[in-house]
């Protein structure tokens, strides 16, 4: 059984006269364990998704089961077995880190022996051993991420979800909050939902990737199988510009092009094809057998901003920038 179960969900917010259809028919099933991303442009409903699977929104219909507890019926239950870590910080500026972490466990009923023993194990897990006497509201952004991360796992969620965690972070920040991700998840084996703006980290370190545009799930799979089916590879062969149009005859023969494109002012025929690796050499002897020198090749594997772009038309680069 999946541990979380999504059926057809929306969420319709209206004020006055105005509506807005956030979310309309996310269905989804999470195993134990996975850690998902969920990829989409501003405004595609991701967070409104993750606020209603975490109790904080009411959908408008359609249901969510988190560890078997449905997210309308069992509110309560729901919330005691997951964690949340918002986009907005949770923690008060003017408490020091340990006492913030003692504090968040007696806010979940645990006792006071062990919520001192459990925010030592989180300081231990999350690095934040030279912090613990720092006020919260001192702390850089990569650190107070760390410490929400703490503060949202102090009572041993099995479903930990996370909205944006890196955002507005340097790389090195990131690079750090993404290990200190991988080492909880691999101590607790706990399932990890997440949203994120950089393709990159979506690429890397999820091992599923959902795609949501327009408040509805437009691709589901791993980041390589997008990639692969969705996008292909793309090979760039540059030569003479009154030799474009013969390349670009040669490549459309190939049965593993999808693709071929003219990019006359760059004096390049760009291929997108299945397997470049195997059809680059083919092309080359096919050209030097039609007597067309090439002279330039390049191979280069596509971006889940190519999947995204293949199946909407649109880029994510400017809504990531943006
Ligand atoms: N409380 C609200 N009232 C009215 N509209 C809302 C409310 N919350 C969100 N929306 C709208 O719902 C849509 C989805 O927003 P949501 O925040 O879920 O998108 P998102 O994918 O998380 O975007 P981002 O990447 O920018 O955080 C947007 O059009 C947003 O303006």
């Amino acid at each position: 059984m999946a541990t979380i179960e999504v059926r057809e969900l929306t969420k319709t917010f209206t004020q006055g006269k105005s509506r807005v259809d956030a979310v309309r028919g996310i269905s989804l099933d999470v195993a134990g364990g996975e850690l998902v991303a969920l990829l989409g442009p501003n405004g595609a409903g991701k967070s409104t998704t993750l606020r209603m699977l975490t109790t904080l929104l009411r959908p408008t219909s359609g249901s969510a089961r988190l560890g078997g507890h449905d997210v309308a019926t069992a509110p309560e239950l729901v919330r005691r077995s997951i964690g949340y870590v918002g986009q907005g910080n949770g923690a008060g500026h003017n408490q020091r880190v340990r006492e913030e972490l003692i504090t968040q466990g007696r806010c979940f009923g645990i006792g006071k022996r062990n919520s001192i023993t459990r925010a030592d194990e989180l300081v231990g897990a999350l690095d934040l051993g030279e912090l613990v006497d720092r006020r919260v509201g001192t702390l850089s952004g990569g650190q107070r991420r760390r410490l929400d991360i703490a503060l949202g796992i102090v009572h041993r969620p099995s479903i930990l979800f996370l909205d944006e965690p890196t955002t507005g972070m340097d790389p090195q920040s990131r690079a750090n909050l993404w290990e200190h991700i991988g080492m909880l998840r691999r101590s607790t084996g706990a399932t990890i939902v997440l949203t994120t703006h950089y393709l990159d980290e979506a690429d890397a370190m999820a091992e599923r990737v959902v795609v949501i545009d327009h408040g509805t799930v437009i691709a589901d799979d791993s980041a390589a199988t997008l990639k692969d089916t969705l996008a292909g590879d793309r090979v760039r062969l540059g030569a003479a510009a009154t030799d474009l149009a013969q390349i670009a005859g040669m490549a459309e023969v190939f049965t593993e092009t999808r693709g071929v494109e003219v990019l006359g002012d760059q004096g390049l025929v760009e291929i997108v094809a299945t397997g470049a690796g195997h059809l680059l050499p083919r092309l080359i002897v096919e050209a030097q057998r039609r007597g067309v020198e090439v002279t330039s090749a390049t191979v280069s594997r596509p971006t889940l901003d190519d999947v995204f772009l293949s199946l909407t038309g649109r880029s994510l680069r400017e809504h990531a920038a943006a």
